[in-house]
């Protein structure tokens, strides 16, 4: 770990990127072609659903003809905005890199969106053309078509159209399309640093999503994640895709996948029966993770039906997973690695990440290549040193853009000086390990304590009484905010609000214990990327207690 102590500043920087990183390619879309010009024709995703597959030279094929097709009948302009509503499925890698090769951004949307989010959502990124699957389609249109002044195309995905000439089937118009020799095809160059390659929504855990404007060089940047662990593989990697390609953490690693010609089981969504066969039939060893999902391998009866393992390596990130979630997960279904990674949609992919010889448990892992950070004192504002908690910030090759739309927002998040603040509580030790705490926003505020509710729910997830589990601050006049837990128990177990408490009580100093009762639930609200939406928490908290 390099650490420059000029000016008494604690600043950590990662690894130099490798100096080839780009290739000498003028754009992204040259980059990725360049990539998968050498990726030859072995399988690229096949869909775990119907085992149908996208072989690296259809991709490469259809993507250069669509590209062309977008540009020619679609009017898709360098700098244009392609919008993807779509679940993860093999035509969604077909037209995110048919954008990229026609220099355009990209915006994907959850497609499980409501029409007031799905409004938010299209009015960030302005798309000009859009790609529809069926699953949301009815919606999406009825949406579309109020939106016409800059929608001018929708394309849907599947096999039938019963929604009238103004929507053209992908399936036709690609057939439409000319082939394109992929080696004599020619992408213009751009800036790199300025140029935006995809728009992406944050998860909205806070508040509504952000338009996160990740630049052509942000992804690029990124693409090193899997070259760095694949490096230490012992098999060549099986990964199993089932994080939302809509989402930052999916988007990002399917290109990953994609740039170092690994082979990908893609999910449309987690259903656990689904989850499990694909691991068991497609002889999974690498699983994208998100901590739900974790706890799901740790606690759910229904794993010990399946024979998990081929899996080598399990990454997980986008929200907090305690070491006893990790160690109960190693225990029960033997995995070898389970590596730990932090990041956020400003970020492109993680900024912080596990390998397989740095992963101390509880760790998020090392500063990625090209990365700085500092710890900053959320009182005092200084720089702080190993093993002292503040306010992480980053900065480097992977730092967004700007929120699409809004400068202010911007400027309160990345300085004049390039550091992004994370509004994330954390530290590094002594050997460049970080450590995150909570969020800042979602501290708990007990008589002057600061008590993080990401530690009580690690707690909780401990005992095997409890499926799941969800801390807020109970408002409260005396001691500002008392810690109460809602609770999912498992089925059939019987628990009551005392043993919780006491069992807290137990592992936990005074301050950070359920001073605000617990509150039995029959699930815990989170976002499609794993995170608690704790807002919904503290709305239930106003509504009067129901008898359960
Ligand atoms: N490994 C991790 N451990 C703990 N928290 C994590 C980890 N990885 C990501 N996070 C959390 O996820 C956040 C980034 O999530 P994302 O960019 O999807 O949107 P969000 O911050 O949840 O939502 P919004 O910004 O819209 O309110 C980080 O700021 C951090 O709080
Ligand atoms: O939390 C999020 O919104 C997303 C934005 S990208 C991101 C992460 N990326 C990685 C990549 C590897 C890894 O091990 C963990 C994460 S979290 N988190
Ligand atoms: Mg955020």
């Amino acid at each position: 770990m390099n650490r420059s102590n000029s000016n008494s500043e604690f600043i950590l920087s990662g690894e130099p990127e490798p100096a080839n990183l780009a290739e000498g390619c003028g754009s992204l879309g040259m980059f990725l072609l360049k990539r998968l010009l050498r990726n030859g024709d072995n399988i690229a995703v096949i869909d775990g659903v119907y085992s149908s597959e996208l072989r690296y030279f259809e991709l490469l094929e259809k993507a250069i003809r669509l590209a062309e097709g977008l540009r020619s009948h679609a009017h898709l302009r360098s700098g244009g905005v392609v919008g993807i509503i779509s679940e993860n499925r093999l035509e969604f890698p077909i037209a995110l890199y048919a954008s990229f090769f026609a220099n355009a951004a990209v915006a994907p949307i959850n497609l499980t969106y409501t029409e007031r989010e799905f409004d938010h959502a299209l009015n960030l990124s302005k798309p000009n053309v859009l790609f529809v699957s069926p699953y949301s389609a009815e919606r999406v249109i009825a949406m579309a078509r109020k939106n016409r002044h800059f929608i001018k195309h929708i394309f849907l995905f599947g096999n039938e159209n019963p929604f009238g000439a103004d929507v053209t089937l992908f399936d036709d118009f690609l057939a439409q399309t000319s082939a394109i020799n992929p080696y004599s095809f020619q992408i213009a160059p751009t800036h790199l640093e300025e140029h935006v390659a995809l728009i992406m929504c944050s998860s909205g855990t806070t508040g509504l999503p952000k338009g996160v404007q990740l630049t052509q060089r942000n992804v690029i940047a990124s693409v090193s994640l899997l070259s760095v662990l694949e490096a230490s593989f012992e098999v060549p990697a099986v990964v199993l895709g089932v994080i939302p390609w809509f989402h930052a953490f999916g988007c990002l690693t399917l290109i990953n996948v994609i740039c170092n010609k690994l082979k990908l089981i893609s999910l449309p969504k987690f259903e656990e029966g689904l989850f499990l066969s694909c691991i068991e039939n497609y002889r999974c060893s690498f699983v994208f993770m998100v901590p739900p999902l974790m706890v799901f391998l740790a606690k759910h009866p229904l794993v010990d039906n399946y024979d998990l393992s081929s899996i080598n390596t399990l990454l997980c990130g986008a929200a907090p997973l305690s070491r006893e979630t990790e160690t109960l997960v190693k225990k029960r279904i033997g995995v070898k690695h389970i590596l730990q990674g932090y990041g956020m949609s400003e970020t492109t992919l993680a900024m912080l990440i596990q390998t397989h010889d740095s992963n101390k448990p509880g760790s998020v892992g090392k500063l990625q290549a090209g990365t700085m950070a500092k710890v900053v004192d959320i009182e005092t504002g200084k720089l702080l040193g190993p093993n002292q908690p503040g306010e992480l910030y980053f900065k480097g090759s992977q730092i967004m853009k700007g929120y699409i739309g809004n400068e202010k927002e911007t400027s309160q998040t990345i300085d004049s000086n390039g550091w992004l603040r994370t509004g994330d509580i954390g530290y590094y030790d002594e050997d460049g390990e970080f450590f995150i705490i909570d969020r800042l926003k979602e501290l708990i505020k007990y008589k002057g304590y600061q008590v993080p509710p990401a530690e009580i729910e690690a707690i909780l997830l401990t005992n095997p009484k409890i499926k799941d589990a969800g801390v807020v601050g109970l408002p409260d006049e005396a001691a500002g905010e008392l810690p109460l837990a809602f609770v999912v128990k498992q089925p059939g177990v019987s628990l009551t609000e005392q043993e919780v408490q006491q069992y807290v009580a137990a592992r936990a100093s005074p301050a950070k214990r359920l001073h605000g009762g617990v509150r039995f639930v029959p699930e815990i609200p989170k976002n499609v990327s794993g995170k608690i939406l704790r807002r919904k928490l503290r709305e239930m908290l106003e509504r009067p207690l129901s008898k359960l």
